[in-house]
């Protein structure tokens, strides 16, 4: 990826790849580690509650997130393009600017979008395009345009490199070089990549004022005059230039959200994810439990057939559940129902919850 040059341009780096192949945990892990940095990051998720806003390092700290719907196919670039204005002021004193294409995402309309920005401030950074090192030969064949994507990468991150053996993660570097031969590839576990890979983390003048890591949520809101866009869940495309998207990954893929203010059923909850509904990819959702010493935030996880779990704590946010199932061809009545009926309903289950948390990890 390319450097900042010394005029001070903020690079404008789009994060692009399939549903659950690791963005999140990428941006998070990008978050944590380039304390020396400041970050501004657009978060656009698909459907309309936005969790990955909510897994976001700091509970959205710095983020400012974009549910309404496929950010490359709204109507109106507004929303994006105010956002990166916010953050371009100076008084941001922002480093580089990351944007989290929702996993249907075009990025091509994205990156066309940026550059077509007339903001001398801001310059595009290039496209990171994540793979799921356990899932790509099997996407490639379901929806061939995952390889313009990756031929238009400036860096593809392999990522789930612990799911598969070193010759499979051969054949599959492979498959990234036919297709993208100038393109570096980093193969990754829990997206475990060098900030400097994608920005220069260096960039900092010497007599610069110290700053306090990542911006706040207010700190960017500050001069927002109606913020956040008005969001209704929709996906807005009407073809124009910036969004030929007829075609896109989007338009085969629909979610279904589930809020529940009553806690969950955990041994329900894990079969819901372990044997999810007809059409289902991707699963992902804060949950709450009524299990004495579990009452903690659980974040699950369900792709493909890998379902993954981490505990945090509650934030000062509601202990609510919120799931999100995105798939394509999903009934979402039978999702709803078979989601209400993994609501707790107070049966006693002594053990239900380690069917959660055997699949606890530790997060990175
Ligand atoms: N085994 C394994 N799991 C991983 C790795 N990286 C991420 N995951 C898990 O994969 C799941 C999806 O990760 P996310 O970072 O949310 O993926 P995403 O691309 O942001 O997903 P969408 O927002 O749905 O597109 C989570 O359960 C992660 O913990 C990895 O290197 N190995």
């Amino acid at each position: 990826m390319t450097s900042v040059p010394r005029g001070g341009q903020v690079p404008v780096v789009v994060v692009a790849g399939f549903l659950g192949s690791g963005k999140t945990t990428l941006l998070n892990h990008l978050l944590r580690t380039a304390s020396g940095s400041r970050i501004g990051v657009l978060v656009n998720d698909f459907g309309a509650i936005n969790i990955d806003a909510m897994l976001i390092a700091g509970q959205a700290d710095g983020a400012v997130s974009l549910s309404n719907g496929c950010m490359c196919c709204s109507v109106d670039a507004d929303g994006v393009e105010g956002a990166l204005t916010r953050l371009l002021r100076p008084s941001a004193r922002i480093d580089a600017i990351i944007i989290e294409a929702s996993g249907i995402a075009e990025p091509r309309a994205l990156i066309r979008m940026i550059t077509g920005f007339a903001d001398p401030r801001l310059r595009y950074g290039g496209l990171l395009y994540v793979v799921d090192a356990a899932d790509v030969h099997a996407l490639r064949t379901r929806h061939p345009e995952v390889d313009s994507h990756i031929e238009i990468a400036d860096l593809v991150v392999i990522n789930k490199s612990d799911l598969v053996d070193a010759r499979e993660l051969g054949r599959i570097r492979e498959a990234v070089a036919q297709l993208n031969d100038t393109a570096p590839t980093v193969a990754t576990t829990d997206a475990v990549i060098d900030a400097e890979l994608l920005f220069d983390a260096r960039r900092r003048a010497p007599d610069a004022r110290p700053r306090s890591g990542q911006l706040t949520f207010d700190e960017l809101l500050v001069d927002a005059d109606g913020g956040h866009d008005d969001c209704d869940g929709q996906i807005d495309c009407d073809g124009q230039d910036d969004c030929d998207a007829h075609g896109h990954l989007h338009d085969s893929y629909e979610s279904v959200e589930f809020v529940s203010e009553a806690p969950m059923n955990p041994r329900r909850l894990a079969g819901f994810l372990e044997r999810p509904p007809a059409g289902c990819y991707r699963i992902k959702g804060v949950v709450a439990f009524d299990v004495p010493a579990h009452r903690q935030k659980f974040v699950v996880h369900a792709v493909g057939g890998f379902v993954r779990a981490e505990r945090r704590s509650w934030s000062g946010e509601p202990r609510r559940s919120s799931i999100v199932v995105i798939g394509a061809g999903l009934v979402a009545d039978e999702v709803r129902a078979r989601l209400a009926a993994a609501v707790d309903d107070g049966t006693h289950d002594e053990h239900g919850i380690l069917s959660i948390t055997r699949y606890l990890v530790t997060a990175p």
